[in-house]
């Protein structure tokens, strides 16, 4: 485990438990038994190729969407059954940063972050203004509080969007791609700041991504799913090392192996020298 990485205690209930979850698309189904359970004070992330459905698994867990059998609890709610006012609360608690995560663009950088406060509180303006400026510093963009969004490098308009999510002090924090389309510099500027909010704040942060190599540096957990299912969960660098061919493949980003890199075709002689088919 990485230094200041928060020990994940087995001996507490997972903050987030799901179980059995069947959730279907039209004739597709997207999942099909999912077990999942998220421990608190930790980052999990959840990893697998495109389309299995880990945007789809965010918006069931807070509850966007419903399953069609199965179970999604968090902090021992089940979501699906809250009335609205209760997953209204339970929404207030839950951070989320989409990775379009846009801003209002005719707010100012400190508006935008003011903005879930004065929604959801009614919190005297000067206490308001010490919160807001908080949460910027936390994000190292206290100086850019004046800015409009369009003044914002892509990097820095993801950390005010990450400051906004975590304005009202949510127990857990739901990061959807994070990492896309960030130059090197922004992008360890983000795995670091993620790190650094979950540990300082005591959050339980859930992170979705392609990103192998920044996903790895700092989740305490991964869970792999493909077709519906975990195919495999642990720690990242066991999983690395010791998954599956599948999970190996993933995780390692090796373009052959279970998952093949040809689409089915058929022999490249007979497509080049044999009949037109
Ligand atoms: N609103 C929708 N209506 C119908 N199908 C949808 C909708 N949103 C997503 N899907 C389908 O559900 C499946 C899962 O989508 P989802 O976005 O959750 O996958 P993902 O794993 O997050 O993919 P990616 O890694 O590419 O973002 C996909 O096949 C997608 O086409």
């Amino acid at each position: 485990m990485a230094p200041g990485r928060v020990p994940l205690s087995g001996d507490q209930a997972p903050l987030v438990r799901i179980r059995d979850l069947h959730f279907r698309r039209g004739n597709r189904e997207i999942f099909s038994g999912l077990d999942i359970d998220i421990p608190r004070g930790g980052i999990t992330a959840i990893m697998g190729p495109s389309g299995t459905g880990k945007t789809t698994l965010l918006k069931l867990i807070g509850g966007q969407l419903c399953p069609d059998q199965g179970s999604v609890e968090v902090d021992g709610l089940n979501v699906h059954e809250l009335s609205r006012q209760d997953l209204y609360r339970l929404r207030m608690r839950m951070g989320m940063l989409f990775q379009s995560g846009a801003l209002l663009t005719d707010l100012s950088v400190f508006e935008n972050v003011a903005f879930p406060l004065r929604e959801h509180t009614a919190l005297p303006e000067p206490l308001l203004r010490k919160l807001v400026l908080l949460k910027l510093e936390a994000v190292g963009l206290r100086g850019a509080r004046d800015l409009m969004p369009s003044e914002l490098s892509g990097g820095m308009a993801r950390r005010v969007a990450l400051a906004r999510a975590i304005a009202l002090d949510p127990m857990m924090i739901m990061y959807d791609e994070p990492f896309t389309g960030q130059d090197p510099i922004s992008l360890g500027v983000l795995v670091k700041l993620i790190r650094q909010l979950n540990d300082a704040a005591r959050l339980t942060s859930i992170l979705v991504s392609h990103d192998v190599e920044e996903t790895n540096a700092i989740a305490d957990l991964v869970y792999v799913i493909s077709d519906g299912r975990v195919v495999e969960s642990g720690d990242p660098a066991r999983l690395t090392a010791s998954g599956s061919e599948w999970t190996r493949q993933f995780m390692q980003g090796l373009p052959d192996g279970p998952v093949p890199f040809h689409y089915p075709a058929q022999p490249l002689e007979q497509d080049l020298f044999g009949e037109k088919s």
